[in-house]
């Protein structure tokens, strides 16, 4: 199959999935030097908000250093060329978070919901669409359904007005065969015009390996992050996908020397730890589990004394999904209680 000359949407994540291993507290430099740069390396589209998307700021999630109207009203205006994304979850975010989106300029909404939850993202799919605004639906922990059922997911949001529909490997659980497996599926049974998305993590190393998959299953805008900066071993490194597309002949628009300098000059040096495949991160696409309970798992693994890899596999054991991050305290305190019993203590 030749890919050459294909335009890809890359999609940048390092203002938004990077809030995560940042506990959201980027600061309004930081995402100003970051977005001029990615906007300076030819970046099309760059996602700012709280990692858990508009309205995300709460007890539960995390309170970021600044609200997203700050992020947004920030970033904005300073863009050339670039254009700016939001992410929503519907019951975290709401329409009036949307509006005001829309009226600080944001052109594309990504509305994401689980992958077995599409018919939450109705209310939201279509308001944008009646703002005008690029429409995205967003299947988040994709490895938990078939490809069967993600084609009802896709078509149930590309129904309510959806341009482009997402299969996001939440967890970095997927493989390149289940990658192809999904996409193709979702790619036949869309519209031609309804475009195709792919948003992978790296905790099994798998990011570029992945994206390139959902390439040639037909995927169009692909998500990466700046050194990968993300939720566990962070996203699909974009500097190495540029370059790896680059050398196949795809067109992405990014300069392949202008991004490597991003993430060297401006990414890595905020990170307030290296993003890599730790045993922790590396569990989590092991065992299925939602990439941003990485820190609340190291947390409340901390608090009662239980391993986060352990606490880890039995939340992937568990099925837990993105919005349960308060049964994460509950799951290690009952793992303590478990083990405590088993000792006699
Ligand atoms: C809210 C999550 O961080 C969305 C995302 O990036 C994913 O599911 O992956
Ligand atoms: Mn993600």
């Amino acid at each position: 199959m030749t890919l050459q000359g294909k335009k890809i949407t890359l999609h940048d994540m390092t203002l938004r999935d990077g809030m995560h291993p940042k506990r959201h507290l980027m600061t309004l430099e930081q995402m100003s030097s970051i977005a001029q740069g990615l906007d300076q390396a030819g970046v099309p589209l760059i996602e700012v908000t709280h990692g858990d998307g508009l309205g995300g700021s709460s007890v539960n999630y995390g309170f970021p250093a600044h609200t997203d109207e700050q992020y947004l009203g920030t970033v904005v205006p300073l863009m050339k060329q670039a254009r700016v994304s939001a992410l929503l979850l519907p019951g975290i975010g709401t329409v009036d978070h949307l509006k005001m989106a829309h009226e600080l300029g944001v052109g594309t909404i990504r509305v994401a919901t689980h992958c077995t939850e599409a018919d939450v993202s109705e209310q939201h799919i279509t308001q944008a669409r009646k703002l005008g605004m690029d429409t995205v639906g967003f299947l988040m922990m994709s490895h938990m359904a078939s490809a069967e059922q993600l084609v009802t997911q896709a078509r149930l949001m590309e129904g309510y007005g959806a341009h482009c529909v997402y299969v996001t490997d939440s967890a970095g659980y997927l493989l390149p065969d289940g990658v192809r497996e999904r996409l193709s599926a979702v790619r036949d049974a869309l519209k031609p015009e309804t475009e195709l998305g792919f948003h992978g993590h790296h905790n099994l190393a798998m990011g570029v390996a992945n994206s390139v998959a959902a390439i040639e299953a037909g995927a169009t805008r692909i998500d990466a992050a700046a050194a990968g900066l993300g939720a566990g071993a962070g996203n699909t490194p974009m500097e190495v996908l540029v370059a790896v597309l680059d050398r196949m002949g795809l067109e992405t628009g990014v300069d392949v020397w202008k991004i490597q300098d991003v993430a060297e000059d401006r990414v890595v040096p905020i990170m307030d730890f290296p993003i890599r495949i730790d045993r922790d991160a590396l569990t989590l696409g092991y065992a299925g589990v939602y990439g941003s309970f990485l820190l609340f798992a190291k947390r409340a693994g901390a608090r009662y004394g239980i391993p986060a890899r352990d606490l880890l596999v039995e939340l992937g054991r568990r099925r837990m999904v993105g919005g349960q991050e308060d049964m994460i305290e509950d799951t290690a305190l009952t793992m303590a209680r478990q083990r405590a019993a088993q000792a006699g203590v």
